[in-house]
């Protein structure tokens, strides 16, 4: 598939965007980690890297940084083509990584104020005590990391990162070891601070809900090259391949041939406009696209199984002419009980239709 183009749509009198890279490509000996990588980043802008372990996201992270030299590319910051060689601090680039790198030895606000060569001793101190003031730790700023827990540790790091004012922060996989109760609060704390102080930032993660909780355009990648580029709606709903699908939420898939436009499944007729007659797609819907109706209407299918789940109920239903059973979440209102026959209805409007990928 094509890569996109990152300068489709800007006029000539538009700023240029934060962060551009232009066909960046990197290989380590024979593996290629990144394959003509093109995208870019409005300032002020939250984009997630996601995709699989080894696709590429750290690389593509650390070439932004300066850290790994290109064989062919570029990164661009506001417009400018950075030399290879130049370190992250003269770009302008900030970094937080998974461990925090918090100094021990060093105060909560002597490791806040550490980066700030450029600024005088007391412009320094001021940035600091900001900074903590703005991640909630302006209290703590004479510990020691070590009395800091997991969270506050964190957020120690993100001030540190953002205190000299980057024109991109960079954070890999910045909540990976928090446990999941803190995740969720100091992910929420962390989107925040970066929206109050307007930073623009990159964030790889390997999970699609983190990138759809914390991001506003989320880049997905695949061996290292980009698949889709868009919103967590515009992935999610309007998804340009079975990959990328298949990446976001619980996906039904089912092999299935098209005539006349519309690929013919158990399911109903799913629009497939200019597909040729007789080829063979992938037909996909999600789990709650799907609406139960009575028998006699839709596809009908067997209640195999009822589980109540707290908030909801789950159904497992084996459909007519579909291999897997389907798992499908209802309201506990709903009174269909096991062994009971229902139609299935699919809405049209939400039906997925892709041609076969080559693995
Ligand atoms: N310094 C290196 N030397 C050799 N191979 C490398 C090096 N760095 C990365 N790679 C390889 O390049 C590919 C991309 O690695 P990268 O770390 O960018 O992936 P990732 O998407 O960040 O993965 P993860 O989520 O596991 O961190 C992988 O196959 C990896 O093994």
């Amino acid at each position: 598939m094509a890569e996109p183009d990152p300068t489709e749509g800007r006029r000539s009198d538009d700023p240029p965007p934060r962060l551009e890279t232009r066909g960046l490509t990197i290989a380590f000996g024979r593996k290629t980690a990144l394959d003509g990588v093109s995208f870019s980043v409005r300032a002020g802008e939250i984009i997630a890297l996601l995709g699989d372990s080894g696709c590429g996201k750290s690389t593509l992270l650390r070439a932004v940084a300066g850290l790994e030299q290109p064989s062919a590319g570029h990164v661009l910051l506001d417009g400018r083509a950075m030399s290879a060689r130049m370190p992250p601090e003269e770009r302008g680039v900030g970094m937080m990584f998974q461990d925090y790198a918090l100094f021990p030895h060093l105060t909560v606000l002597q490791n806040v104020r550490f980066g700030l060569h450029r600024w005088s001793s007391g412009e320094a101190d001021a940035i600091a005590k900001a900074r903590l003031e703005q991640v909630g730790l302006a209290d703590r700023a004479s510990s020691y990391p070590g009395t800091l827990s997991g969270g506050e540790s964190q957020r120690v790091a993100l001030a540190r990162a953002l205190a000299p004012g980057p024109r991109v922060l960079l954070l890999d996989e910045p909540f990976s070891n928090l446990d999941r109760r803190n995740r969720d609060r100091v992910r929420a704390d962390t989107v925040s601070v970066l929206h109050a102080t307007g930073a623009t930032a990159l964030l790889v993660t390997h999970d699609p809900e983190e990138a759809l909780l914390v991001s506003d355009r989320i880049v997905l990648m695949r061996e290292g090259r980009i698949v889709q580029i868009g919103s967590g709606a515009d992935l999610y709903r309007r998804p340009t391949s079975h990959f990328a699908a298949n990446f976001f939420g619980d996906l039904i898939t089912f092999p299935s041939r098209c005539m006349d436009g519309v690929a013919r499944t158990q399911l109903g007729a799913f629009p497939a406009p200019g597909t040729a007659d007789g080829a063979l797609v992938l037909s996909c819907v999600r789990p709650e696209s799907i609406t139960l109706s009575d028998p006699g209407a839709g596809c009908p299918a067997r209640v195999i199984r009822r589980r109540f789940l707290g908030a909801f109920s789950e159904l497992i239903l084996a459909a007519e002419g579909l291999a897997e059973p389907l798992r499908l979440t209802v309201a506990n209102d709903i009174s269909t009980r096991e062994g009971d026959i229902v139609g299935l209805h699919v809405d049209s409007e939400a039906s997925l239709v892709f041609p076969i990928e080559p693995d």
